[in-house]
């Protein structure tokens, strides 16, 4: 299972309407079964490019309101800067970042648009090579470093509308995408990743909505990524998860 689908059964679990984009309209279909099949929720697919603005935006229209909007889709190809060809580099940026900003332009409108004006989310699924440049990733790291300035950019123009952005940086984590990546990866990646162990798609998932939920603005997803967040923490909106489980020693201490 991938992270989007580990996502969006732990919002389904928790009773969410969900809609799924990808392109393919087989995934789609298996992804929509196995989540009908697990939780009584209402489940709509919409197959699309995330590079094809119009595409997007036809599918976003349809799929009706939006509360959170997580975008999670994402491709890499592991692979040193010097023989990585440029075609490859460009479809990592055509993806990941202008595909996210396909994402969000279509889907803004209706989001501060919304009835109730409650919290509303726009969650991005970054990496952890998103927070350290990492050997192999530079194409890659580039996309997820560029999804924290739109991030931190939008954040400052949307606060208004209640809705609030949130970046997640998971370490390595099995999923289908993640198989043929393994395979070629340089041997000097294969070290540096796996001094974050892996992790499986559903951990992360619930990580995701419940950080979502808790209005935090980085996610990690392991005590190193929230190091790291403290680490590389900058000018981001500092609702920093990491500070989280003070809300719990709190009342621990006084003997609640
Ligand atoms: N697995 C890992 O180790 C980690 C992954 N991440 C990030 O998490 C996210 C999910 O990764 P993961 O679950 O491993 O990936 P998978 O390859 O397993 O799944 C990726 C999903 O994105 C969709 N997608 C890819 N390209 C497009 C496109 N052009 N238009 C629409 N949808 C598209 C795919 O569907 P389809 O091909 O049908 O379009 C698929 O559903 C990515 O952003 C990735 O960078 C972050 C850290 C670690
Ligand atoms: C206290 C500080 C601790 C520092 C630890 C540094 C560890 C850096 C690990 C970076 C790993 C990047 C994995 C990204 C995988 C990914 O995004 C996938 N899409 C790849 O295939």
């Amino acid at each position: 299972m991938g992270i989007g689908l580990a996502i969006a059964k732990q919002a389904a679990s928790e009773g969410a309407r969900i809609s799924l984009l990808a392109r393919s309209v087989d995934q789609l279909q298996k992804a929509k079964e196995s989540i009908c099949q697990a939780y009584e929720v209402e489940v709509s697919i919409f197959s699309a490019d995330v590079r094809d603005y119009d595409a997007v935006e036809r599918a976003i229209n349809e799929a009706g309101s939006i509360d959170v909007l997580v975008v999670n889709h994402g491709v890499y190809y592991v692979e040193e800067f010097e023989t990585q060809g440029l075609d490859v580099m460009k479809t990592m940026i055509d993806v990941n970042l202008m595909g996210s900003f396909n994402v969000i332009k279509a889907a803004l409108p209706l989001m501060k648009d919304r009835k109730d004006k409650g919290p509303a989310s726009i969650a991005l699924m970054s990496s952890m090579a998103g927070q350290v440049g990492t050997y192999g990733f530079a194409a890659y790291s580039a996309t997820k470093f560029g999804l924290r300035g739109l991030a931190e950019a939008l954040q400052q123009e949307v606060l208004e509308n209640n809705i609030h952005l949130s970046l997640i940086f998971p370490p390595v984590t099995e999923t289908p995408g993640f198989e043929p990546a393994r395979k070629t990866m340089p041997e000097i990646t294969k070290i540096i990743s796996s001094t974050s162990a892996g992790m499986k798609a559903e951990e992360v998932g619930k990580i995701t909505i419940q950080g979502i939920k808790s209005g935090s603005f980085s996610i990690p997803c392991k005590l190193d990524g929230r190091a790291l967040v403290i680490a590389t923490a900058g000018l981001s909106p500092q609702r920093c998860s990491s500070w989280r489980p003070l809300k719990w020693f709190l009342p621990v201490c006084f003997g609640l």
